[in-house]
Order: structure tokens, then sequence, then C-alpha cells
């Protein structure tokens, strides 16, 4: 038998859309060993949002690395502990895709590298920047290569908080990506070129002053603010009590606070702006984390 602990993931930082994200100290863990069918069982949170059969997405992401190994996978007994709250923006399917795979290659003996771990998950979740922090942890800025996957961790500054504020109601990824257009502006593209590349920067440089005026975006987040209420009223009303920089964390619904300090402030808030808009929300106050998924037992 194999456990695994996955963290919670916030991807985009912004205008880093499908391109960077940060792994979190809130954790999912798979417990996985061979079994003659399917059993799987659920504790934790969303549990009755999660399907148990042939759907799962941990299951189905753990049946890929043994096609992949050349293996037959009769069934796996499995049992799920939840803490990342499903469709909310932090990176719960990733989470689900990356404890599958992971807990399947350390049950078949790790036959595929990380690299090869990387691309598969990558494969799988459509885009890289959830699964990718979820896998080894850090800040990573990942994209497909001509045939493979490019990426690069950053290590967090150890000063940095991630204040979320999480609200009750769910956003599938898959409607808050419905709503993006086919086509952008060449000074929209622009204007992201620019911004990532200063958040990038400041993130290496630890300067925060100078991240504190580049998380903004121009390709996702103006056309979700619609399924968010409130998103733009919290965005620059917790800027004011001293945030250094506050996004929409993946997909959304969950917003995201970066600070240094000023995080009472900052949690009350997000929490009040929620609260003005008729949004009932969790506000939970993370550190960013070096550690990617890991095997625990
Ligand atoms: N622990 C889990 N085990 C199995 N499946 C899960 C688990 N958590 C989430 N899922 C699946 O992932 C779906 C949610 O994925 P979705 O991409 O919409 O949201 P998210 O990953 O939480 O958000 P984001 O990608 O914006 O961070 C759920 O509907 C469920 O099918
Ligand atoms: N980059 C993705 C993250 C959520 O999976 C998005 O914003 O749609």
């Amino acid at each position: 038998m194999v456990k695994v602990k996955v963290p919670a993931t916030t991807a985009n930082l912004g205008p880093g859309f499908d391109t960077m994200g940060m792994a979190l100290n809130m954790y999912n863990t798979v417990e996985m060993d061979f079994h003659h069918s399917l059993d799987i069982t659920i504790s934790g949170v969303g549990m009755n949002d999660i399907d148990t059969d042939e759907t799962n997405i941990v299951y189905q992401a753990a049946k890929m690395v043994f096609d992949k190994a050349g293996q037959e996978c009769k069934g796996l007994r499995m049992h799920l502990h939840n803490e990342i709250p499903v469709a909310r923006g932090l990176g719960s399917s990733a989470a689900a895709v990356v404890g599958g795979v992971v807990a399947a290659n350390n049950l078949l003996g790790s036959p595929l590298n990380e690299q090869q771990l990387a691309e598969l998950v990558t494969e799988i979740e459509g885009h890289p920047d959830n699964v990718l922090p979820a896998l080894i942890g850090g800040i990573v800025i990942a994209g497909w290569g001509k045939e493979h996957l490019l990426y690069h961790k950053i290590k967090p500054g150890a000063q940095l908080q991630a204040i979320v504020a999480i609200p009750e109601f769910f956003l599938a990824t898959k409607k808050a990506r419905e709503v993006l257009p086919t086509q952008v502006s060449f000074q929209d593209a622009l204007f992201n070129v620019n911004r990532a590349s200063l958040v990038v920067s400041s993130l290496l440089t630890e300067n925060y002053e100078l991240l504190s005026e580049v998380m903004e975006d121009r390709l996702h987040q103006p056309y979700r603010s619609d399924l968010i209420p409130g998103m733009n009223a919290l965005i620059e009303r917790t800027k004011q009590v001293g945030a250094i920089g506050v996004v929409l964390s993946g997909a959304g619904p969950t917003m995201l606070a970066l600070t240094i300090d000023n995080s009472d402030a900052v949690a009350a808030t997000m929490q009040q702006v929620f609260t003005e808009y008729g949004i009932r929300c969790t506000v939970r106050r993370l550190v960013p984390i070096m550690t990617g998924a890991e095997v625990v037992l």
C-alpha cells in the first residue's frame, strides 16, 4: 500500500494564464493498493461531490500509469482523504490527477521519471499550471515545447503568505473557460506578456513593491468577473488594506491575496466584501510551499 500527500495549488497568479501556479499548504491524501476490483472510499470535504466508480479521476489517472508501464490494472483499493475544496479554484482536480499518478507510479516501482510524470499529468489535466506545482511544489512556470514539457520552479519568498477567500458555491473550470474569448486584441496580449514577465522577475527577486503593481490580467479575469459577484470590488478594497496582489485563484471562484504583513485586515476585508455581495465564504491563511506530492507511507 502507498499513501501520497498532494498540495492544493493556485493557478495563473493573475497574468500567467495556463502558465504559472503555486503550491499551498492544504492537502489531499491518496491511499492506494492492488485489488481484484475497484473499491474507492472518501473522507473529508466534498465527499458527496466525487464519483466512486470508474469515472473517478484519481482512478483514471492511476490507470494511465499502469497502461504506460504495460501493466494490467485489475482493480485498485483506494481511500481518498480531501482537504482541498472541490471546484473552487484551488486545484482539486489537479491534486486528484497527481495523487493518482504518483501513487500508481510508486505502487509499480517507479517506472516513470519526473519528466514523464509531469508530461502525463499535464496531458490529463489539459494545462500545466496546477498539476506542475502539485507534483513538484514551489511556484512553477510551464508550457509545452516542441516535444517535451518545459518547466521551471521558483522558490517562494519566506515571508510570502497566501490568504484565500473560498466562496460556498462551485464553479467548474469547464464553465469558467467557456466564457473566455477565442481571440484577444494585440494590446491585451502585449499587456499580459508585460505583466507576466514582471510577476516572474519580482517573485525571483522578492521585490514585493514591484509585485504589488503587476498582478494584473486582461486575458481571463475580465471575462470571468460576472461569474464571481464582488470580484472587482474585492480586488480593489483588499489592495487598499495592504495586500500585495489580489487575483482570481485558478478559474475561481476563490480569490487569492498575497501578503507580507497586514494579513488580519486583508482576511477581514475579503470576508466583508463577499458578505456584502451575498456570498458566504471561508477565509483561510495559507503559505506557499516548496514540496509537491510526496509518498508518506
Ligand atoms: N479528490 C478528488 N477525487 C476525485 N475527483 C475529484 C477530486 N477533487 C475534485 N475532483 C473532480 O474534479 C472536478 C473539479 O475540477 P475543476 O477543474 O472544475 O475544479 P478545481 O480543480 O477545483 O479548480 P481549478 O482548476 O480552477 O483550481 C470535480 O467535479 C470532480 O469531478
Ligand atoms: N489556467 C486554468 C486554471 C484552472 O484549471 C484556468 O484559469 O482556466
